[in-house]
Order: C-alpha cells, then sequence, then structure tokens
C-alpha cells in the first residue's frame, strides 16, 4: 500500500485527544498558510470530530492562525437538511466551528435534500467544488473510524466502500444511520500530507487495532487510507488496547 506508514500517538482520554490534535492541527494549517498561502482541511463527524472542532475553539492560541485563508471540508455528511442535528457540518458548528473567523464561502458544506435533487447529485456538486480548489489536495483529512471500520462514510463490505471512479460519492443503505450519505473516497483522502485518524473508547480497540495493521478492505475502511507525507493514530489508552 503506498503512502506514509502508520504512526501511534497514544494519550490518557479523549480530552487529551481533542486537545493535543487541536495543537497538532493549528501548527499544520499555519504551517500551509505560511508556505503556500492557504490550507485545506477534511473535517471528521462523529464524537471526536465534535471533541476536535471544541478544543479548537477554546485553544488559546488559536488567534494565531489567519482563518481567513483556511478552507474546511467534510470528508462525509450525512444527507439531511442544513441544520439537521445529526449532521456533522451542524454538530461541528455547534462544537465552536462558527467561532473560529472561517470566511464562510471557504466553509465548503455538502448539499442536503433541500438544495439538491439527490444525493448523486450532491456528490457531484461537492466533486466539482474541490476540483476548483485543486482536486483536493489536502494539508490535513480528520477521520474518526466505527467500531465496524468504517471512516467518512465508506463501510466495509459496503459497494460504495471501494469505488474509485469518483472524488465524492453518494452512500444508500448505510449500515449506520441515516442510511443515505455522501462521501469523499479512499483515493481522494489519500490526496493528503497528513491523514490523522482521531479514535477513543474501549468500542473502538478492534477497529484501531485492525486500521494499524492494515487489514483487508472487507475489515477496515481505515485502513485502506494513508497519507502522503503521514499517516497519524492520535487514540486514547482505552482505544489502544488492542495494539501489539
Ligand atoms: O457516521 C459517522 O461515523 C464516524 C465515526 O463516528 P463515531 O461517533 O463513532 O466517532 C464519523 O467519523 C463519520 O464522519 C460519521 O459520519
Amino acid at each position: 500500500m503506498s503512502g506514509a506508514a502508520p504512526l501511534v500517538l497514544r494519550h490518557p482520554d479523549a480530552a487529551s485527544v481533542a486537545a493535543m490534535t487541536a495543537g497538532r492541527l493549528l501548527a499544520a494549517v499555519q504551517d500551509a498558510v505560511v508556505e503556500r498561502g492557504v490550507a485545506h482541511v477534511a473535517l471528521t463527524g462523529g464524537s471526536m470530530g465534535s471533541a476536535l472542532v471544541g478544543a479548537l475553539a477554546e485553544h488559546r492560541q488559536r488567534g494565531v492562525v489567519d482563518w481567513s485563508r483556511v478552507h474546511v471540508w467534510w470528508g462525509d455528511e450525512r444527507y439531511l437538511p442544513a441544520g439537521d442535528d445529526d449532521r456533522n457540518d451542524t454538530q461541528n458548528d455547534r462544537a465552536g466551528l462558527t467561532s473560529l473567523g472561517l470566511v464562510p464561502e471557504h466553509v465548503h458544506r455538502v448539499a442536503g435534500p433541500d438544495t439538491s435533487a439527490s444525493a448523486e447529485e450532491s456528490a457531484a456538486a461537492y466533486e466539482r467544488a474541490l476540483r476548483e480548489h485543486g482536486s483536493g489536495l489536502w494539508d490535513v483529512v480528520l477521520l474518526g473510524v466505527g467500531p465496524d471500520g468504517h471512516v467518512a462514510s465508506l463501510f466495509p463490505g459496503h459497494p460504495a466502500q471501494l469505488r474509485d471512479d469518483a472524488l465524492v460519492v453518494a452512500v444508500h443503505d448505510s449500515p449506520k444511520p441515516p442510511p443515505v450519505r455522501v462521501s469523499i473516497t479512499i483515493d481522494c483522502l489519500s490526496n493528503s500530507r497528513g491523514v490523522w485518524f482521531v479514535v477513543s473508547g474501549g468500542d473502538k480497540a478492534d477497529a484501531v487495532a485492525r486500521g494499524v495493521a492494515g487489514a483487508p478492505a472487507a475489515e477496515s475502511s481505515a485502513a485502506q487510507v494513508r497519507g502522503l507525507e503521514r499517516t497519524l493514530w492520535l487514540v486514547d489508552e482505552p482505544a489502544a488496547a488492542r495494539l501489539v
């Protein structure tokens, strides 16, 4: 498999994962803005996605970053109307994303059924937006991991998991509700300088072990995604419990 080999960074608990990752993300974004004038970050939903955004919003050094040069995207979105409680962007907004000082046009939200005819149309629009901004060469892609090894909305064994004919795909019949989603594909997520998995909790211990070990796709979507320069697993001790 191409990309950087996984590096595991262990933390005592979920709050430490969020706080340490927030500091690391501020530095990575600052580096990107200074080196290239712009930073592109893919956010994640789920428990750690919002914990991380909350830690960013509370970070004492968050003002050091020129947020007007930062673009945020989502690795996946639940196909629900804007503002729905179950959307990843709604949860990230409530965790503090809106307080960072991002330019609204640089916050790239996935269209829901209120503004698109179908998940396919929404995925195509998101892909067009990505192509307008360099086809998704990310600085950092953040990924939560489900107990089943899914990342973004790419579930092991699901027909959408290994799609390689698009940057963004519609996902129907998701094993985790809601059933309709839009997801960036494995190849596109891997087109990032850094891929950072953020995981906490003992229910994720098997998924972390499989992901770090490079398990086959049938067992882990996480294992199929690696960064071009760095692949970090930022985990708490319960999530690290099955690592050898
Ligand atoms: O449904 C989703 O689940 C994963 C993991 O969520 P968690 O709550 O188990 O941490 C998340 O990364 C993904 O973005 C989201 O849509």
